[in-house]
């Protein structure tokens, strides 16, 4: 497959500074040559960089950051249009508020060959703020929200040229929902998978039914991979860990899964902060993780069902 790398080392949309190494970090990991070993056509692309910030304030005083994040929106959004052409972009966060502009830009590419973007965005989170409703001010808890077209964001945010349909979106691995999400996810009839829902059901049941949906109705799919997705104990190197996450075997059957499926178009691989990390132990696992995805097998095909 071809495959393009895209480094968004964005780190104003969350509250501790190193997200702007992650980049380099999955670089070192190894992300490149990984995925050639396993046969893609990769280009690296390197980084975006974001246009000069504008002044802005929000009645919300505690918004931070608003300017930097919406350049930084502007600019990832145009080189995820770009890089979404006839190839597979693969981005390096940066912290989720990437993906405001990464979203963006793959469902106006989606809109463009009129088909249906599908979302599934594996996090602790859902990133489901305004910026009405946020409190801790930090914009990476709002990508989800805006790019899905919900109310506030017109004249902070660039303006979407297509939204993504909340109905098209599946979270999984949730743990750490605030009020105002709740409220905002339950009303868009966004799909929501908690832990409890993987723990009760397993994460290959939920998958494969969101799965069979895109594969229905010829999608797209985007997925959305924040480090806090995985279990602290296995991924340290991010500022927003919380207990409870996927573990070693969740995570890479998930990506097996995608891998087989041969849906997935775009990935985002977000909130990687390498100062926490523990010898580049996170950034080595999501090498790996996204080798799984790329279709790395234990054994040459699938293994067959007994
Ligand atoms: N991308 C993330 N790690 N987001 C965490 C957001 C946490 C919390 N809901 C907030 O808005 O502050
Ligand atoms: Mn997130
Ligand atoms: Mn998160």
């Amino acid at each position: 497959m071809r495959c393009r790398i895209i480094g968004a080392p964005v780190q104003e949309g969350n509250s501790y500074p190193g997200c702007d190494m992650g980049p380099s970090s999955l670089r070192a990991a190894g992300i490149v040559s990984t995925l050639r070993q396993l046969g893609h056509d990769v280009e690296d692309l390197g980084v975006v960089v974001p246009g000069p910030a504008r002044p802005q304030a929000h009645g919300n005083a505690a918004v931070k950051a608003l300017p930097e994040i919406s350049a930084w929106t502007a600019a990832i959004s145009e080189a995820a249009f770009r890089a979404s052409d006839e190839a597979m972009p693969i981005f390096l966060g940066g912290d989720h508020s990437m993906a405001a502009g990464t979203l963006s830009g793959v469902v106006q590419r989606a809109a463009e060959l009129k088909r249906p973007l599908f979302v599934l965005w594996l996090d602790a989170h859902p990133d489901f703020h305004t910026l009405d409703t946020t409190e801790s001010g930090n914009l990476h808890g709002v990508p989800l929200a805006y790019a899905t077209g919900l109310p506030g964001f017109e004249g902070y945010f660039p303006e979407l040229a297509a939204t993504v349909d909340p109905k098209h979106v599946c979270t999984l691995g949730l743990r750490s929902v605030d009020p105002a999400e709740r409220r905002a996810l339950s009303e868009a009839g966004v799909t929501v998978h908690d832990m409890r829902a993987i723990d009760e059901h397993g994460i290959g049941t939920l998958l494969r039914a969101f799965l069979d949906r895109v594969a229905k109705a010829n999608g797209m799919l985007h997925v959305s991979l924040d480090v806090d997705f995985l279990d602290p104990s296995i991924a340290p190197a991010v500022g927003t860990t919380v207990p409870g996450g996927a573990t070693f075997r969740e995570a890479h059957l998930a990506m097996e899964m995608l891998s087989d499926s041969g849906l997935v178009t775009s990935l985002d691989i977000v909130e990687l902060n390498p100062f926490l990390d523990e010898r580049g132990r996170t950034a080595i696992l999501l090498v790996d993780l996204a080798a799984s995805l790329m279709g790395r097998r234990i054994m040459d095909r699938p293994t067959r069902s007994f």
